[in-house]
């Protein structure tokens, strides 16, 4: 059965992680980021307003630095997402242009949303690329992100950014791209039987423990922080598509209503 909401999708948020960015060899996987480019550009042709929330600057850092580990460090992340961020931008940028696509970078922090002001100027700058036929290409401004007594500046991770940039635009739909296919009955990395949920209309207490089981990264990422994502989401009546970040050209599947993923929403039918 077709996912009626997701077919009623106009202005849709893609939110792509370090692990779909990189080989596991380090290196960049350019295939991956030229399906991206190529597939969100049909997607804005088709009269689709895009916006693009990607990680990677760090890995893109270690990469150029020709190192592995990621420093425990903190002026040495800063530093890292600081090398890489240009590079990933670069990146982005020829690639869009392949298909005569034209990008633009925001490096947000928290003050998008504890401060009203700096929300809207937010919000505006989104508005007005996208009505340029733009597409924004959003990460954490990680560089100057490190929290301060009294004025916390990180958002954590980029699966709750990707929520909050949904939020500030009023997204009709976030597709979330990670390294799995979506979210299961427990981890299908450790248990073979390991069932996909196709939806999910509630964040309980039990999915909560089923996405904290081993194998899933406590504090940032894991799956822990995409039900914290879907939960910002929910509160807001709006929708997301957790999807293998392996098969990008699926996002075409998604927003025509294929039952891809997980896919998380209120059953709240919308009108028109
Ligand atoms: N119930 C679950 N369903 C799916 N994945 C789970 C579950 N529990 C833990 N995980 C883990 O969460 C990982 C995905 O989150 P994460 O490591 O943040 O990947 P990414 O950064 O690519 O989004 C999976 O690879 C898996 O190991
Ligand atoms: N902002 C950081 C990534 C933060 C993050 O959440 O990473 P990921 O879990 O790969 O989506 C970066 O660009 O390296």
């Amino acid at each position: 059965m077709a996912r009626k909401n997701i077919l009623k999708a106009q202005r849709i948020v893609v939110k792509i992680g370090t692990s779909s960015l990189m080989l596991p060899n380090g290196k960049i996987n350019l295939s991956n980021i030229d399906e991206l480019a190529f597939v969100l550009s049909d997607l804005n042709n088709n009269g689709y307003e895009v916006i693009l929330v990607t990680s990677g600057a760090i890995g893109v850092g270690l990469n150029i630095l020709d190192r592995e580990e990621r420093p425990k460090e903190i002026a040495q992340q800063q530093a890292l997402a600081s090398i890489g961020q240009v590079e990933l931008m670069s990146l982005y940028t020829q690639m869009f242009r392949r298909y005569s696509q034209k990008v633009s970078q925001l490096l947000l922090t928290r003050d998008v949303t504890d401060f009203p002001l700096s929300s809207d100027n937010a919000k505006n700058a989104l508005n007005a690329l996208l009505s340029l036929g733009i597409i924004p290409i959003i990460n954490e401004n990680d560089a100057i992100a490190v929290d301060e007594m009294d004025h916390q500046t990180k958002f954590g991770d980029n699966d709750k950014l990707s929520a909050i940039v949904s939020k500030l635009v009023g997204a009709d739909l976030l597709i979330m791209l990670s390294d799995i296919d979506g979210l299961f009955d427990k981890n299908p990395n450790i248990y073979d039987d390991a069932k996909i949920f196709k939806e999910v209309h509630e964040i309980t207490d039990e999915l909560q423990r089923i996405a904290g089981g081993a194998g899933s990264r406590f504090g940032t990422g894991g799956m822990t922080s995409k039900l914290a994502a879907a939960q910002i989401l929910f509160e807001n009546n709006q929708e997301m598509v957790l999807t293998n970040g392996k098969r990008i050209r699926e996002i075409q599947k998604i927003v025509n209503g294929d039952e891809i993923g997980t896919y998380f929403h209120k059953n709240i039918e919308k009108e028109g």
